[in-house]
């Protein structure tokens, strides 16, 4: 269970989250969604301890992690697929997936990679390819298996599906739910893509202006709701 309370973020003096709530249980899927600039990233941001100033609780199974540097969250379970994916560019496919055997804590088996090279058959075949030479949806799909392997109990997201062909947006949309479904790892998703949301996701929490104005089981995200926060 990740359980968020009365969370505060700033950047220096400025407030971008305020007073968020948020709770995700084990093996549930969390969409969070919102306009532009409503503090969705900075939210993932503070769960992984990579802001600068915060304040309120983060509990991952009842372990107050709020206090923790950010290697010791991922060691603790948390997985991380930022927006722009964040792999090294310079650095090979085999190199890149590496980086994620690193946040593994010893004490949770590794994940099979048999296993991650048949959700992503591609990075199978491109392993000497550098990062910066993939496309953005290989890229994408690079991010993700690098996060799997660092064996998390969950997975953050930022808008995994930002700027792929479409074609490619079903293939990630398509593991990301295999990664719920079948491996039972807790997703949290920023997305715009408020069907996807309602599809996959077993509940949302809408943010504006760094406040979590709505939330609750998925079946409650009316279009009324989605008109009102999301409509520029
Ligand atoms: N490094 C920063 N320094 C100062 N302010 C920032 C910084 N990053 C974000 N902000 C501000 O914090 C607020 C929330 O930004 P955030 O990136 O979390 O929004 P978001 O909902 O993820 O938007 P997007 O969908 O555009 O990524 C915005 O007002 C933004 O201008």
């Amino acid at each position: 269970m990740l359980e968020i309370s009365r969370l505060d973020a700033y950047y220096g003096n400025s407030r971008a989250l305020q007073n968020v709530d948020i709770r995700v249980p084990d093996g549930g899927f969390l969409s969070i969604i919102g306009r532009n600039g409503v503090g969705k990233t900075t939210l993932l941001r503070a769960i992984l301890g990579l802001m600068d100033r915060t304040r309120g609780s983060i509990r991952l199974d009842g372990v107050e992690i709020s206090g923790m540097p950010t290697y010791r969250r991922a060691r603790a379970g948390i997985g991380y697929v930022p927006q722009g994916r964040g792999i090294l560019p310079r650095f090979t496919v085999a190199e890149n997936l590496r980086m994620g055997t690193f946040a593994r804590d010893e004490t949770r088996p590794p994940v099979d990679e048999a296993f991650i090279f048949s959700l992503f058959p591609v990075l199978k075949e491109r392993l000497g390819v550098r990062g910066g030479n993939l496309s953005g949806g290989q890229q994408q799909q690079l991010a993700i298996a690098r996060a799997l392997l660092s064996s998390p109990r969950i997975i953050l997201l930022d808008e995994p599906t930002e700027g792929i062909q479409p074609n490619v947006v079903e293939q990630i949309e398509t593991v990301i739910r295999r990664l719920n479904k079948e491996l039972g790892i807790t997703i949290v998703l920023v997305d715009q893509d408020i069907a996807f949301a309602r599809s996959a996701s077993d509940s949302f929490a809408i943010i504006d202006k760094g406040r979590v104005v709505a939330g609750g089981p998925v079946s409650d995200l009316t279009d009324d709701l989605v008109n009102r926060h999301m409509a520029v």
